[in-house]
């Protein structure tokens, strides 16, 4: 093998192994979303999905060629700068890749770990809260379930009601049920989603308050 084909392979060794992942973005700011709206977080944006939702908020993510790759040790040394010690891993779709390495390090310096993932694929990390947001444009990996603490379901189709439904039965009975509309259709959906809950009281409103606030 030439040396560059040497180091093209090597890299993507360290990139299946956890130990380097590709960055689009990361950045402090205020979770806007389920549980932790409000509390102050350090957001890593890993690049790449291969799950293509149509009225996804960053399309932008999901070709993960695009996004530079960085070791661990340097994203938990750039989140560090920061005061706040939550870290929310989210994409592009986070399960991509063995996040068992990046969640290591985080704890060991002192972070709390959540993520926000759609569960595409095999669970990885250690994690103090696991946000799945399943969709139908590609099945959640059945070992998701078990370790979810809170559901949450984009509704953008009167049919989402349903399949928030049937991935409430899947999940264990402590996870938190929440309902957020989709951005673009907030409107026509917003009413329906507060009717919903008011009826039907183990599910909860998550807005993404984000973006009224008008921050990252
Ligand atoms: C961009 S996704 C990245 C993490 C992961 N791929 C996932 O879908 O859970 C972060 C969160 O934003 C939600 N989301 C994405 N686009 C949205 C939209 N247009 N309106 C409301 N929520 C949206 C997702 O369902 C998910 O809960
Ligand atoms: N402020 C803020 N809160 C968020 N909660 C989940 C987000 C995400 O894109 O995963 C997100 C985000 O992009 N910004
Ligand atoms: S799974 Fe998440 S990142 Fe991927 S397309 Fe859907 S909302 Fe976007
Ligand atoms: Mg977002």
């Amino acid at each position: 093998m030439k040396t560059q084909e040497l180091i093209a392979s090597s890299k993507q060794d360290l990139v299946a192994a956890g130990l380097q992942l590709p960055i689009m973005e990361a950045f402090y700011t205020i979770q806007g979303e389920g549980r932790f709206t409000g509390y102050p977080a350090y957001f890593i944006r890993l690049g790449g999905c291969d799950v293509g939702c149509v009225w996804c908020d960053v399309k932008e993510s999901w070709e993960a060629g695009k996004w530079p790759v960085l070791s661990i040790e340097q994203i938990v040394e750039d989140a560090l700068a920061h005061p706040g010690r939550l870290a929310v891993i989210t994409g592009g779709e986070p399960l991509m890749y063995d996040l068992g390495p990046l969640t290591k390090l985080l704890k060991e310096k002192g972070f709390t770990t959540n993520i926000e993932t759609s569960g595409a694929h095999p669970f990885s990390g250690d994690f103090d809260w696991v946000c799945f947001s399943p969709k139908k444009f590609k099945k959640p990996h059945p070992s998701i379930y078990p370790v979810a603490d809170e559901l949450k379901v984009v509704v953008a189709h009167k049919s989402d009601f349903a399949f928030a439904e049937e991935n409430a039965g899947k999940v264990n009975p402590l996870c938190e049920l929440r309902l957020q509309p989709e951005w673009s259709k907030a409107s026509r959906f917003t009413p329906e989603i507060v009717e919903y809950v008011k009826r039907q009281p183990n599910w909860k409103i998550s807005l993404q308050t984000h973006k009224f606030m008008d921050i990252p």
